[in-house]
Formats: C-alpha cells, structure tokens, sequence
C-alpha cells in the first residue's frame, strides 16, 4: 500500500477525481486516509487530501507526496465517504465537500509547531531535539530526519502535538508562564547573591521558594507589581523558565452556568421522548418528527434524549439556527451537560470556531451545538442528532456545496445507525408531509408547560386604521396597549421583518398586491424600468399608478426599516425605553448577548427586532408582542411566502406569556383574511397545512414537485439570455413530459456587481437521467467558466433562495 489517491485542492471538472503518489518511505503508516499532504501538481505544490491507499497505480509515472500536513487524519473514514455522497448529491467538487466540512482555520495558511505535552521523557531522538523546550516549529522536526512514525507514537499517547499557528492575529491564544527552573536550595543560593537594590528580583525568587507550581506571567508581575524588565535577568539566569501555554480560548470562560437537572416530564413529553429512547437504545435509524407548539418543552426532550446518549458513552449532535443559538440557547446545554458540550457558531473568531472543533475530534466532549455546518462534527460515535425548528432555510447552504443539513443529518444517521429528531412548532410542509405519509416519525407536544395558554392574537386591519385617519404605522391598538404594559411594567417584543424585502406593490386602501397571473406570486418592483416582473415565468408589466381593485391611488412599493419604527416609536411614546436589535445594532461580537442581557434585566421595555429576535427567547416578563407589517413576507417573491409567514407568526407569538403571566399578540396586517395570517393567529398549523397543500398541489410545487433552479450569470445580458435559452431547451429536449422547464426569467436580483442574472426552474416528479444531462451541460461550460469574470452557472437541486 504505498500509493495514496489524492484529491487535490483544484476545484475543477478535470481534477474532480483521485491522483496517485507515491508514499516516501518516511512517510510509511503517516499517510492514511484523512490526512491532508502536500503534492507536485503540474509546476506548483498543492494541498490534496488522502481519500484512500493502493498497493499500485495503472499510471507509469508517479511522483512521491512532498509532505503531510497532518500526523494524524482530520478526516474521518466516514467523513471521506460522506464527502463523497455530498458531492454526488450536490453535484460539487470532491475537494469542496471535503474543504465545507472543516474549521476554517484548517484551510488558511500556517506554521506548524510541536508542543510537549508531558514531563516525561520522549524517544531520545525527538527528545534531544526538543532539547529542554516545550515549543518548537515543526520545520525542525521535518528537516532533522527524526522519523515521524517515532512522532505520531507519541502524539497517539498524548505527549505531543502538532499546533497549527495560524497567520492571522486570533487564531490562537497563548499565555506566557513563569515558572522556577531550579529547586528550592538553589532559589536560596540565588536570593543571597543577589544585592540588596534588586528588590524585584528578590521579590521574585521569594515568590517562587514559597510557590512551585507554574503562573501567568502576567499574574505573577500584577501580584509583585513589577515589570518584565525584573524578571529578564533571572531567566536569563537559567532560575526561573518562561514558556508559553496554550489556553483554548472558551468563549464561555466568564459564565458561571448554573447546573440544572432534569424536570420531571409531563405526560405529553413522556409519551414523546419514549420512542426516541427505545430507537437510541436499539441503535437503530428511524427519524422524528417532533411537532410541538412554542413553550411546550421541547427542548427538554432533547436534552434528556441527549442524557441518555451520554450516558451510553457515545455523542450527540444538536443543531440550532444561527440566530436561535442565543446565550440563553446554550446556557440550557451548558447547564445541563457542563464541560461536554463545545459550542459551534459565526459569532466564534476562526480561532475559537476552531478550538471547539478541536474539542470534539480529540474526544474531549460528547455533544456539540452549534449551527448548519456543526452537522460535520467529525463525531466517531453518534448517538443522536437533533435538528431544532427544523424549518428554518438556514439549514441550507447556498453557496459552493449547496447542501441541506437535513439531508446530511439523515445520511449520518443512516451510517450511525441513530435516530435524528427534527423539531419545530410549525414544521416544513415537505417534513410534516413526510410524517404524514409515515416516512418520518410523528410525535405530538400539543399544550404548553404549566398549563400556560398560547397568547390570543388579535389581527388589526391596517387599512381600516388609514381609512380613519390614522397614517402612522403605529395602529391605536398597539400603541394603547404598549402604553399599558409600561404602566404595569410588563415588557414588550416588537417584531419587523427584514429590511430589503421593500419590492412588493401593495395599495395602502384596499391590501391589494400585485400578482402574476400564472404563478400565483407576488411580482416584484423593478425600479430602473418601473415595471413589475414575475420571478419564475417571464411575465412582467408596467408599474400601475392606480390600484386594478379599488382604483386608489395609494399604490406603492413598501417597506419600512427598524429605524425608522424606533424614530416613530420615540417620537409616540417618549418614555419608553427601547432596544433595536438588528444588523446595525448587533454587528459587534457579543453586541447580541448584551442586549438580550439587558433586556432579561429590565433595563429597557421594549425589545424591538427583526428576524434575530423571533426565536428561542423565553423571557418570563413579556406580555405583548407586536408584529409591524404581518404581510412583507408574504409577498416576497416565492413560493414558500404563505409559510415563511406563517412560521414566523407562529415564532413570534410564541414569545409571549411564557410563564406566569398571559401574553397577547397584536399583528398589524393589510390582508387579516389571508389563511396564512387568519390560521397563523389561531395556532392552527394542520389546518395551514391543508389549505397550503392544496396550493401547491395546484401549482406544482413542492412537496408535490421536485424543483431544480439553474442560475446563469455574465456581464453580459445578451449572452446570459443565450445561455439559459440554450439550458432550457436541452432540458425541454432531454427530460420526460411530466416535468416543467420554466424561463428563461431575470432573477429577481437581476444584476448583481455588474453581472447579469437570468434563471431556468424545473419542476418535476421523477427524472432519473437529470443528474447526467446537468453534469452535461456543466461540463459543455466548462471553459467558458473557468475565465475570469466570466460565465456562471450554479445548479441548485433543492432551492430556498429563489432571488
Ligand atoms: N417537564 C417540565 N417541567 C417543568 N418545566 C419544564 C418542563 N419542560 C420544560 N419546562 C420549562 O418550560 C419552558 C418552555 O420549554 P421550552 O423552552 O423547552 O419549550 P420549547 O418547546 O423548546 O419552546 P420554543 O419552541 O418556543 O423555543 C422552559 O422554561 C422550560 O424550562
Ligand atoms: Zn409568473
Ligand atoms: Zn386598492
């Protein structure tokens, strides 16, 4: 076995498959599969992972590995293999399937260093070469002709690392440390020889006859109140050692979590958690479905679950979306599992992102939460995988490996032979339809903890409010009762959805929206030509001056900015203390957390966001919550906008009334009718469902439709068009009578940095060759896409994003 097959790291078509080298002999029982090396590639050095080993290569001549990265693999068997599969899901490059499922860190450029990690003495060789010191760069292991199957012995018994050094200032944290290097009659010796003036210095080896053990530097001169100039002659005198140490920073350091236990469950959870025990413990593959309405415990299920997990002695992965993965969020992890659990998300530098990865390939934990990519944990005995508000697009990634968590949970699952528990209060249509087909598992958490109600939703007609004179985007209900929760000092969530969705056209007297006539989606504004234009077929009108339904002239594009509500807001009720969460207020790291700190304490009234603050908050204290505009998402042009409306109702709401005290929801719409926001305020998801499935049933989407979206993009319009009339033939051509191929259609972000862009959606039911004729047309491409700025296509096989 001395030939590895590399993928190396070139994104292509032509290099999308394993190279062969030749294994050097001091490289023997090192290369293995997972380990990342260096290769010859035409006239340059490229990074390549080892994906496999073969006694002899077909080709003639192979050229030997130039060297490896790592001493011991980063990728597991089953990360190489599920690799692999996401590439053939996705249809991306091996290498970038490979590259998604690691730490950033890992693949920026470094230093390596070697680290000795004990007392004890090493093989005499590497010992010699350490020579007294702790730290030293791996170049001169490399160049010093030690063997490496001497090093990795040692690194496999935990005497030695490697260490990456990182070239960027945060990757890792080292703290200088003192401590003597001489015994106790020797710091005598040095203390009389010193002269009576060097008062530091002698506070120094005082210090050190009376403590042994090693202290930060740092401490160490605070408590002495000197300076490093003082201990200098001292090192140099060989009495005292400096080193550095590394900590692994813990972003959590400064949080005492308070160790919770676990309630005793109602019957409801029991009746839930009781088939997920049972699969855990028969170690079997099954999913879940747990359907669960806000604040009705769910995420004590996944604890306990977890528990038991633990307690078998294998390892758990949790996954929550990036906004939900609140302090609060890991809090409850942190308190139930201590030190187990390493914490996975964007808000962590590369640095901690990659420490906490560390943790969890060196075993020092067994539960990881974290967001989307936390799916990669490269975990080697899960137990469980559990997927909160399972609903969420951000499960989605939508660059590169355009890969669904979901999808990746259940292959894991399969592999691990585990369940994987989907959550949510208000699950996808394509998930719930799976439980009802009895793909998935249904299991129900239909009342909320302590007998407390969902909050009651009353809907408030913003075009009545206009009718009477009323033109702020405050209805007087709203206001009435904010002004009644400051008076009580009760508090209150104020929900706005995102900015930039302002392209919709609605008429402000009777909630009308402009729609495509054959897509059932509402057009979208498009400013340079003044024109309204469908996003999935290729209908487009003229911006109208008057509204087609009541002949108003109060038609416009809408849209209004947190700011903007937080000036009004002032303005309206002047003493009301208000926090704004949203992108500009929440850009700093830990800007998030404090907020919401200070909200938990009182110090403000009104918590005022968007998207960031509809999920996973549980404050005992909120009483109202109030939704700005219920209908800016549901005109967003897509398909899935009833339901994104609907979830996120169903969210926001669920912030209200937590605990004791019973909350209310105030949703300010122009379209109370609207099933989404009617079914919405009165909790009523399998209705929602019914009437939502009937749609889609009508317009062929999914879950009664696969889609496939191709994105074509180029500087120039003309051959944008060209292409995508080109794609949508062949696919017309090429694939059976059942599916439609719809476009060619401007994307709804129709130019983006100068580049044009156009779409083709397939919807279909079954075609089996699909794959083959969209590697056909990639490939047909592929020259004019390697060029700089040029031709762009991207193939989405299970879209979210239909901009
Ligand atoms: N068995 C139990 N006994 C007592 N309290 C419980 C029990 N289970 C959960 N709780 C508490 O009930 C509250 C609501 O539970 P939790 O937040 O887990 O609900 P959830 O379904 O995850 O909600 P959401 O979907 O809104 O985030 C929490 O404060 C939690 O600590
Ligand atoms: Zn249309
Ligand atoms: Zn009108």
């Amino acid at each position: 076995m001395n030939i590895a097959n590399v993928i190396v790291d070139v994104p292509s078509q032509n290099t999308n498959r394993p190279f062969d080298y030749k294994i050097p002999e001091k490289f023997e029982g090192i290369v293995q599969p997972g380990v990342r090396v260096i290769v010859p590639f035409g006239p340059r050095k490229i990074m390549g992972y080892v994906v496999s080993l073969s006694a002899e290569s077909s080709f003639d001549k192979v050229k030997n590995i130039t060297d490896v990265l790592d001493v011991t693999p980063t990728l597991t068997p089953e990360l190489l293999h599920l690799g692999k599969w996401l590439s053939q899901q996705t249809l991306s490059y091996y290498i970038s399937c490979l590259q998604v499922m690691l730490p950033q860190v890992m693949k920026a450029k470094y230093r390596k260093e070697l680290w000795k990690l004990t007392e004890a003495s090493l093989d005499s060789e590497l010992d010699a070469l350490f020579d007294g010191r702790a730290v030293m760069d791996y170049e001169e292991f490399e160049k010093s002709g030690v063997s490496y199957q001497v090093l990795r012995k040692h690194i496999h018994e935990g005497e030695v690392d490697v260490h990456y050094e990182v070239k960027s200032r945060e990757t890792k944290k080292v703290t200088p440390m003192v401590e003597p290097q001489v015994d106790e009659m020797k710091l005598e010796e040095t203390l009389i020889d010193l002269s009576n003036q060097a008062k530091k210095q002698r506070a120094i080896v005082e210090f050190f006859i009376e403590n042994k053990e090693p202290i930060p530097k740092k401490q160490l001169l605070e408590t002495l109140s000197t300076t490093a100039a003082s201990l200098k002659p001292l090192v140099k005198d060989g009495v005292i050692r400096e080193y550095k140490q590394e900590v692994f920073r813990d972003p959590y350091e400064n949080h005492e979590f308070e160790r919770t236990t676990p309630f005793q469950l109602t019957e409801e959870q029991a009746a839930a958690i009781q088939p997920i025990l049972k699969t855990i413990d028969q170690r079997q593959h099954d999913v879940f479905l747990l359907h669960g309405v806000t604040g009705s415990g769910k995420t004590e299920v996944y604890l306990q679950s977890i528990q038991k997990v633990i307690d078998e002695g294998n390892e758990a992965i949790m996954l929550v979306p990036e906004i939900a993965l609140t302090p609060q969020m890991v809090e409850r992890f942190k308190g139930r599992f201590g030190s187990k659990v390493a914490v996975l998300h964007s808000a962590l530098s590369a640095g901690e992102k990659y420490d906490e990865w560390r943790k969890i390939q060196r075993k020092e934990v067994q539960v990881v939460v974290g967001a989307r990519s936390a799916i990669f944990a490269p975990f080697t005995k899960i137990g469980l995988i559990i997927i909160d508000e399972e609903h969420e697009t951000s499960y989605k990634q939508e660059d590169r490996t355009r890969y669904h968590a979901r999808d990746v949970a259940v292959e894991r699952g399969k592999t691990h032979g585990c369940p994987v528990v989907l959550g949510s209060a208000t699950p996808a249509l394509e998930s719930y339809a799976r439980a009802v087909k009895g793909n998935y598992q249904l299991l129900t958490l239909s009342k909320r903890m302590n007998e407390a109600v969902m909050p009651e939703v009353e809907l408030v007609d913003m075009r009545e409010e206009l009718h009477e004179g009323n033109r702020s985007m405050f209805s007087r209900t709203l206001k009435e009762k904010i002004e009644d929760r400051l008076a009580k000092k009760e508090q209150v969530v104020l929900f706005l959805n995102r900015r930039g969705y302002s392209t919709f056209v609605m008429c402000r007297d009777c909630g009308h929206v402009s729609e495509c006539p054959h897509c059932d989606i509402a057009l979208t504004y498009h400013k340079n030509q003044h024109r309204l234009k469908c996003h999935y077929c290729s209908h487009e009108e003229p911006m109208p001056t008057e509204c087609p339904e009541c002949e108003s002239k109060t038609i416009r594009y809408f849209g209004t900015g947190t700011q903007k509500v937080e000036e009004t807001l002032q303005q309206l009720i002047p003493e009301a203390r208000v926090i704004r969460m949203d992108v500009d207020t929440t850009r700093r790291k830990g800007a998030h957390e404090r907020l919401l700190t200070q909200f938990g304490e009182h110090k403000a009234d009104i918590l005022l966001g968007t998207q960031m603050i509809a999920k996973g908050l549980d404050f005992g204290n909120v009483t109202l919550v109030g939704v700005m505009a219920a209908d800016a998402l549901l005109n967003l042009p897509d398909f899935r906008a009833s339901e994104k409306t609907f979830q996120l109702m169903t969210q926001v709401s669920g912030r209200a009334g937590r605990h004791e005290k019973p909350g209310e929801v105030i949703v300010q719409t122009y379209t109370p009718e609207h099933y989404s926001i009617d079914l919405a305020s009165q909790y009523d998801y399998e209705q929602f469902f019914n009437e939502e499935m009937k749609l889609r049933k009508a317009f062929n989407y999914p879950p009664y439709y696969f889609l496939t979206l191709f994105t074509v993009s180029h500087p120039n319009q003309l051959k944008v068009q060209e292409v995508t009339q080109k794609i949508v033939q062949f696919m017309r051509q090429k694939l059976s009578d059942q599916a439609h191929v719809l476009g060619p259609t401007p994307s709804a972000l129709t130019r983006i940095n100068n580049r044009y862009r156009y779409q083709c959606m397939v919807k279909y039911k079954k075609e089996p060759e699909q794959r083959k004729l969209v590697e056909r047309i990639l490939h047909y491409y592929e020259d004019e896409m390697k060029q700089e700025n040029g031709l762009q296509i991207t193939v989405d096989f299970q879209p979210y994003q239909l901009m």
